[in-house]
């Protein structure tokens, strides 16, 4: 009798466990749909994706770029949100396939001339973004989330230069995130060699084919010529090979 009063509650306790798990589960779908943008968040889906159009492959950079300089901020709480935006440790992070090549011919390009990449972030889930609007709610330095960030659908980047010889960032007036009009493309109050680390960030990515934000900058972003997707996928998982 005892041992099926246990068995009982044991079920019942089963049967809470998986109603709450499932009801969290809503919850954050409902969470990030409410902007009304389309948002793949499996990992199937994203393969089909890439199985029928190769552009739409997420490449990781460190495997691509193993020379670049990786600081991804929001995987450390030293950033805007003053916490973790990303689950640890996420040590790698991606780009669509043209986006990705076209970062390596400016690397390449840097390098010959004494400079390097850093990359505080490229790829971001977009329940991130989702995180950071409600915190700030200004589409100059955050991405609305009815719209989607290029860093969603893997097509930004935020990046700096540094120097090969010393390992140091160039100056480039404000630090990475400062949400603030002197960070602004066009703010030109700044010393000369400010702005000539600036211009040689922007000629080298214009160049090979990315657009600055104009109100940032460290973020520049690839053509969604191809309709990319918003994602909401874990680094981790966008390891795993496509078969
Ligand atoms: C949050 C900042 N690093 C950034 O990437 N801003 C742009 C506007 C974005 O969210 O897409
Ligand atoms: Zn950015």
């Amino acid at each position: 009798m005892i041992y099926k009063i246990a068995l009982q509650r044991n079920i019942l306790l089963l049967l809470m466990l998986i109603f709450f798990h499932h009801g969290g589960l809503i919850a954050q779908e409902t969470d990030i749909k409410r902007y009304g943008v389309a948002v793949i968040d499996n990992l199937s889906a994203y393969h089909a994706q890439v199985k029928a159009d190769s552009s739409k492959k997420m490449v990781e950079l460190r495997t691509l770029l193993p020379a670049v300089r990786y600081d991804l901020r929001y995987a450390t709480a030293n950033n805007f949100m003053h916490r973790r935006m990303y689950i640890p440790p996420t040590r790698h992070t991606f780009l669509r396939a043209p986006a990705a090549q076209a970062l390596a011919a400016v690397q390449k390009e840097l390098g010959m001339q004494g400079y390097g990449l850093k990359i505080f972030d490229a790829y971001r889930p977009y329940s991130v973004t989702v995180s950071f609007w409600e915190l700030v709610k200004d589409e100059r330095y955050v991405a609305n989330p009815s719209k989607g960030s290029g860093h969603n659908r893997g097509l930004a980047v935020d990046l700096t230069i540094v120097d090969l010889k010393t390992g140091q960032e160039l100056d480039m007036g404000t630090g990475f995130d400062n949400f603030t009009d002197s960070a602004h493309q066009g703010f030109s109050s700044l010393p000369a060699a400010v702005l000539k680390n600036r211009e040689l960030l922007k000629t080298t990515m214009q160049k090979h084919g990315f657009t600055p934000l104009e109100t940032e900058w460290w973020h520049y972003y690839w053509p969604n010529d191809k309709n990319y997707e918003v994602l909401d996928i874990p680094f981790a998982a966008l390891r795993k090979p496509i078969k």
